[in-house]
């Protein structure tokens, strides 16, 4: 029932472990996903940054006369080796660790085409730049300036994806992620923004009706992105290096870049003397984008940091759980053990004891108590128990040898050790009662010593129980199997012999008689003493006698040997009737 009951407590605390750290685990599992898609999101974001980045000396290059000012070639290599090593660390990142067979092959692939149309936007710049500044025509230099734009969104198919997967697999991400995707479209809009500047500034021309639109759209779209970042950057959890950085936005950005921007906007929506270059433009409004960059980067921060603190937290439950459960097991195991071996075997072995003890058995073993408990008193009352019913079982069988003692002593002689009259009076009478059933032959012989009075008289009363001691020796001897003999008292002897007739009864008399006379008197001085016997037999064949006609027709038989001259036998010849 124990085991029964264990194995029940054994499976339920394994099923509500087992579902605890399947559980932890899989937040542990999220959670680490989650940081890997963090990962390469951040990679991603800055893949589209060094795109959006390489615009800037793309378009100050495209503002130059031939040939291209060292500097700024310089800028351009640097900055398009830069966008290469970005675009490479995010292939290697998605590469590496595909989320699964298709979208791992479906990232690679967007990554790919973003790559070409990278090489081809590249391409397309360095055709424009090989040509005199004189002939490069707007239209050239917007559609250069597009092509790189264009690149962009190809990352999208990128970005987006992991962005909704690092989300999924730790929701509690979704406002950083959301924000960190904001920031970089702010920045990528910005960007846009101060690309439409370019055309104009590089020509020095008022900017055309399609430059104003797309110059007002992209203001539009970065006024709402702002919005949105406001909102999103209301919510309460927020780190301080995110509040920090969006001030600075809001400073730089939407401060000193937006002054300039609407510096330059006036005068190329008047005569288009702008008073500086493409290039001069760059240098002033670029650096004004990177704290929105930095934004993105202190939001990344905070979820890489919620991720790291769900997994560390997911980590330590799940350790908990185990180590928490497996002392639950050990303990449980121990009170099992401590209960089967303390309670239950001595339990069972003390109930096997009384049960024994019920059936008077005292050799059933008793445990060994291992404590002072309650179980060592249950263990010493038993054995309380067990020494009682000892002692009274010694004292019945101490009772039982007295009472057989007695019964012995009662019916036998003292001196001889042979039955006394009482007993074989009690024996003979069932002996011959049998015998009438089944017809047997029955003789009862009665022995008297011969002179008995004088060798008392003349030797002492001590040889005379010598004598008697040496008669009853051979009537012991001479018995057979099935005959009873007894002392009637004094020196008479009485034997009841079976399967026994008159002559039959006689020749053994005869012989009785003989081996007395021929035995020695043990313990007398004069080893040449002797006694004789005179003996007289009655058998039943004689008309079915009793006892006590059979013992008094012997008697007379016996007297009639002593009147006869004494050591000698006779058979009673005449029916008592
Ligand atoms: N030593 C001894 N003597 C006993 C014992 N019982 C009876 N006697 C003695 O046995 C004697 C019996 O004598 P009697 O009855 O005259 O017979 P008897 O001397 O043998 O003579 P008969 O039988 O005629 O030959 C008595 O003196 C008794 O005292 C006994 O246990 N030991």
């Amino acid at each position: 029932m124990l085991h029964l009951l264990g194995a029940l407590v054994l499976v339920a605390t394994m099923v509500l472990v087992g579902r605890l750290a399947t559980t932890e685990w899989q937040s542990v599992h999220k959670a680490s996903e989650s940081l890997r898609l963090l990962e390469q999101l951040r990679r991603g974001l800055v893949a589209v940054e060094m795109v959006s980045r390489e615009r800037g000396p793309t378009n100050g290059a495209l503002g130059d006369a031939l040939p291209m000012a060292q500097q700024r070639a310089q800028a351009l290599q640097e900055a398009r080796a830069r966008t290469d090593q970005a675009f490479e660390a995010l292939r290697q990142a998605v590469a590496a660790a595909p989320r699964s067979t298709a979208d791992g092959i479906h990232l690679v692939q967007s990554l790919q085409t973003a790559r070409s149309a990278l090489v081809q936007a590249r391409a397309d710049v360095d055709q424009v730049l090989a040509l005199p500044q004189a002939q490069r025509s707007a239209e050239a230099i917007r559609d250069a300036v597009q092509g790189m734009v264009a690149v962009v969104p190809l990352l999208s198919p990128v970005t987006n994806p992991l962005a909704s997967a690092a989300q999924h697999a730790y929701p509690a991400l979704g406002d950083d992620v959301q924000g960190a995707r904001l920031a970089a479209a702010l920045r990528e809009y910005a960007g846009l923004l101060g690309s439409h500047f370019t055309a104009a500034l590089v020509k020095a021309q008022p900017f055309s009706a399609a430059e104003r639109r797309a110059i007002d759209e992209t203001r539009g779209r970065i006024a709402q992105l702002r919005t949105l970042v406001e909102l999103r950057l209301q919510l309460p959890d927020e780190a301080q290096a995110v509040s920090q950085a969006w001030s600075t936005v809001e400073a730089r950005y939407f401060g000193v870049a937006q002054a300039l921007l609407g510096q330059v906007l006036a005068q190329g929506d008047g005569e288009g003397h702008y008073g500086l270059s493409a290039a001069e433009f760059a240098a002033l409004y670029v650096p004004e984008m990177n704290p929105i960059l930095a934004l993105r980067d202190a939001l990344l921060a905070q979820a890489r940091d919620r991720a790291q603190q769900e997994h560390q937290r997911a980590l330590r439950v799940l350790v908990w759980a185990l180590a928490g459960s497996g002392a639950l097991l050990l303990v449980l195991g121990g009170a099992l053990y401590v209960i089967q071996h303390r309670v239950l075997q001595p339990l069972a072995k003390t109930t096997r004891a009384l049960k024994a003890l019920a059936n008077n058995d005292l050799q059933a073993p008793l445990p060994v108590p291992l404590a002072d408990d309650e179980m060592s008193a249950v263990i010493g009352a038993v054995r309380a128990l067990q020494g009682q019913t000892r002692r009274r079982q010694d004292l019945e069988r101490e009772r039982d040898l007295l009472i057989e003692q007695l019964r012995e002593q009662s019916e036998t002689d003292y001196l001889t050790g042979l039955p006394n009259r009482r007993a074989f009076i009690t024996q003979a009478r069932t002996a011959l009662a049998q015998a009438t059933r089944y017809g047997v032959d029955m003789a009862v012989l009665v022995l008297d010593v011969d002179w008995f009075k004088q060798l008392n008289d003349s030797l002492g009363h001590a040889a005379g129980d010598k004598a008697l001691l040496a008669v009853a020796d051979v009537v012991r001897a001479e018995l057979r199997e099935g005959d009873l003999a007894a002392r009637f008292g004094g020196e008479e002897f009485v034997l009841l012999l079976s399967h026994c007739n008159r002559e039959q009864g006689l020749q053994f008399a005869n012989r009785l008689r003989e081996k007395v006379a021929a035995a020695q008197v043990m313990g007398v001085a004069d080893p040449e003493v002797r006694v004789t016997v005179s003996l007289g037999i009655a058998d039943s064949a004689h008309g079915g006698w009793g006892l006590d006609a059979l013992l008094s027709a012997a008697d007379a038989a016996m007297y009639q040997a002593k009147n006869a001259g004494r050591n000698r036998a006779v058979a009673a010849s005449v029916s008592p009737d």
